[in-house]
């Protein structure tokens, strides 16, 4: 049975005072003996705060994003290495808020996605389709190719030990969540997808985001494709996302 994870991903949202209590809250929330991985990726001016205050809580955390190159002239990146060192253990790579608004190609995603890898951090990559292209009935081929292009460039046995988040575009920050059976029937075609490596198999997790709350986590999380959540606006309420976090301990 692969072990849940609930990842909070706090997007440009934050300030010093709200993140204290919202990182108390959960402290405070979250038993150290959850059976469930939790992560919390904060904005980078608030990584060392988040690192603070969880450093003794069972909550991991990481970050959103990161460059593409080791180091160097590259003017407002912050490098894996960077993070590694300070001791983040997860970063987001290629959600679509990201590769719509800074033209992110599928190839840079999947460079990014390696290094993280490579680095001993596990990445958490964001796939998933537009509204045109789910009424179209290609889903599946657009979720396909976006695996394609991390296969191509450096075989599935990449995706051993990584998570892949399933995040509709259409149902990202809507209140229109996928309903559990399109989700299942994502999670489940991908997982298909990357079922000839059998390390693969066992240790990837494939997780949804768009709209999860309260009210929807436990129908979602207990598909049997469905290893947890990529949460958004609710992971910015401490109640709302323990209780998220609490349905995934099914
Ligand atoms: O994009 C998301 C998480 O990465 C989902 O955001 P919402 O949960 O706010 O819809």
């Amino acid at each position: 049975m692969r072990r849940k994870i609930v990842v909070g991903n706090w997007k440009m949202n934050g300030s010093l005072a709200s993140n204290e209590r919202l990182l108390k809250a959960l402290v405070e929330k979250i038993p150290q003996a959850i059976s469930v991985d939790i992560v919390v990726c904060a904005p980078y001016p608030y990584l060392f705060q988040t690192q603070s205050h969880l450093k003794h809580s069972p909550i991991f955390w990481g970050a959103q994003n990161v460059a593409k190159y080791e180091s160097g002239a590259f003017t407002g990146e912050v490098s894996v290495s960077m993070l590694k060192e300070f001791g983040a253990s997860y970063a987001i790579i290629g959600h679509s808020e990201r590769s719509t608004a800074y033209c992110e190609s599928d190839e840079n995603i999947a460079t990014k996605f390696m290094m993280v890898k490579k680095a001993g951090m596990t990445p958490i990559l964001c796939v998933g389709e537009t509204l045109i292209e789910r009424e179209a009935g290609i889903m599946e081929k657009v979720v396909s190719k976006q695996l394609d292009t991390i296969i191509e460039m450096y075989g599935e046995e990449i995706f051993d030990e990584t998570v892949i988040a399933y995040e509709p575009i259409w149902a990202i920050g809507s209140d229109l969540a996928a309903s559990p059976e399109q989700a299942q029937a994502m999670h489940q075609f991908i997982r298909e997808k990357l079922s000839s490596n059998t390390e693969v198999i066992k240790s990837l997790k494939i997780i949804y985001g768009g709209s999860v709350n309260p009210q929807n986590a436990i129908q979602l999380f207990s598909m049997p494709d469905v290893d947890g959540g990529l949460v958004g606006r609710a992971s910015l309420n401490a109640s709302d996302f323990e209780s998220i976090c609490h349905s995934a301990e099914i």
